[in-house]
């Protein structure tokens, strides 16, 4: 693999857009460690992410939100998935966009639908017209995940490990 200036990738992008699942195949085929902030947020509470939804409420969770973003891209040589909202507070987006190279992983709303389906495990999507509520946050948060990002990949061209490849080309990392 060429030598490259990247330190650490870090994604951004909404709800199904494959940040998770994406980062885990990259930090594999890099040979870097894996971090996903909700996972570490789950630990440092001991308590997961729908809990903290239910008992300090959305603002309680940004603040936590907060913190481990804050640590986590002090980190090198990581691949970091962050969580769909991270990028609506200012410092965060300062952080991601200072501290290492982000990706946006752009996907259409049909497509979060389908992958967030079957996962009840997002307090958001808690909602009897889930369609409606990612149509909106995609609309707030589409500019913020442009403005953060040093590039924008797209997720719909194959498997998360196709979509992995992808990045790593166009960093020129393979
Ligand atoms: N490129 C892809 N093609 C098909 N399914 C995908 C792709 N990327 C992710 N998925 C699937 O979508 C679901 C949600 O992915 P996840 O990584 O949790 O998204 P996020 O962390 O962005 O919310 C998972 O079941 C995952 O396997
Ligand atoms: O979009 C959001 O505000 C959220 C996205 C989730 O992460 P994923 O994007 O990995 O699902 C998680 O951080 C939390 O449920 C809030
Ligand atoms: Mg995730």
């Amino acid at each position: 693999m060429a030598q490259s200036t990247v330190q650490n990738i870090f994604l951004v992008g909404p709800m199904g857009a494959g940040k998770t699942t994406i980062g885990r195949q990259l930090a594999d085929l890099l040979r870097w460690e894996f971090v996903d902030s909700d996972h570490e947020i789950e630990a440092r509470t001991g308590a997961d992410i729908p809990w903290i939804f239910d008992i300090e409420g959305e603002a309680g969770f940004r603040l936590r939100e907060e913190q481990v973003i804050d640590a986590l891209t002090q980190r090198r040589h990581i691949v970091l998935a962050t969580g769909g909202g991270a990028v609506t507070r200012e410092q965060n987006r300062r952080h991601l966009h200072d501290r290492g190279t982000v990706i946006y992983l752009e996907t259409p709303v049909e497509r979060q639908l389908e992958r967030t389906a079957r996962d009840h495990n997002r307090p958001l999507l808690r909602t009897p017209d889930p369609r409606a509520r990612l149509t909106e946050l995609l609309s707030q948060r589409d500019p913020l995940y442009r403005e953060v990002a040093h590039h924008i990949m797209p997720t719909e061209r194959g498997s998360a490990r196709e979509v992995a490849w992808h990045i790593l080309q166009a960093l020129g990392m393979r």
